[in-house]
């Protein structure tokens, strides 16, 4: 089934965001956004299915030409933005920091640019998760690792965001520490009938190769 239609256009009340701040070091400084896989971008691809499943887009970018192209292209219901970092340059929980303060909702599912698998289903089942416990956050937990780039987190997780980044303690594992998180492992996404895939995200150009066969030049 095609993303768009597997919640028959009702939109959750659920902010979408696509990090995309990233330096992309691996990638020769080539956004992994832009990433073809299966005749469309990595971005399109996660707009299509955020957007099966969120009110509402956030792209959280600092050079937000590089992804205007492709986000007029999308043809979904929900209305995207392109947000920058508030404080460039900082890694991953500086784009959380930006797109909690720019969604409209109080959810927020957020992905990296780079996982290609991103899955509404999965996002859904930790959001009911969360909510099920009155949770800040809901991840999986997958061959024993935590998978905060695929995770569903609440507006209440920004002010230990905000200390982190004021403290320079920039790695995204230790709001774990302070927020109330809720992790959904193997036997709870194989109950619900999800695949593990949606963790994966694709780093550098040999990564690429093996997922399209194709070799990177830059
Ligand atoms: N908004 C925002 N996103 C970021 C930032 N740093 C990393 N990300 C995103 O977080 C995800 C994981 O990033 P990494 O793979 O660790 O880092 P990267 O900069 O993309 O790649 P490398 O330079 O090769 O490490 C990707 O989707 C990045 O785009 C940042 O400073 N701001």
């Amino acid at each position: 089934m095609k993303a768009m239609e597997r919640y028959g256009g009702q939109k959750h009340a659920m902010t979408g965001v696509i990090l995309a701040g990233g330096q992309n070091r691996r990638m020769g400084g080539q956004s992994k956004a832009l990433l073809m896989y299966e005749g469309d971008t990595f971005l399109a691809r996660q707009l299509a299915e955020l957007g099966s499943l969120c009110a509402e887009l956030l792209v959280v970018a600092q050079e937000p030409e590089r992804y205007e192209a492709v986000v007029h292209t999308f043809s979904g219901e929900s209305p995207v933005r392109i947000i920058p970092d508030l404080q460039p340059g900082r890694g991953p929980l500086a784009g959380f920091q930006a797109a909690m303060r720019a969604a409209s909702y109080e959810e927020l599912w957020i992905v990296g640019c780079d996982m290609p698998w991103a899955d509404a289903e999965a996002a859904k089942a930790l959001s009911e998760l969360r909510n099920g416990v009155g949770a800040d956050a809901a991840v999986a937990k997958i061959d024993g690792r935590l998978h905060p780039l695929h995770g569903v987190y609440l507006k209440s997780c920004l002010p230990e965001t905000e200390r982190l980044l004021a403290a320079n303690d920039l790695r995204l594992m230790r709001l774990f520490d302070s927020v109330a998180l809720q992790v959904a492992d193997e036997s709870f996404l194989e109950r619900k009938g999800i695949s593990t895939g949606f963790i994966r995200n694709i780093n550098d150009p040999d990564e690429y190769e093996r997922l399209t066969g194709k070799r990177l030049r830059f």
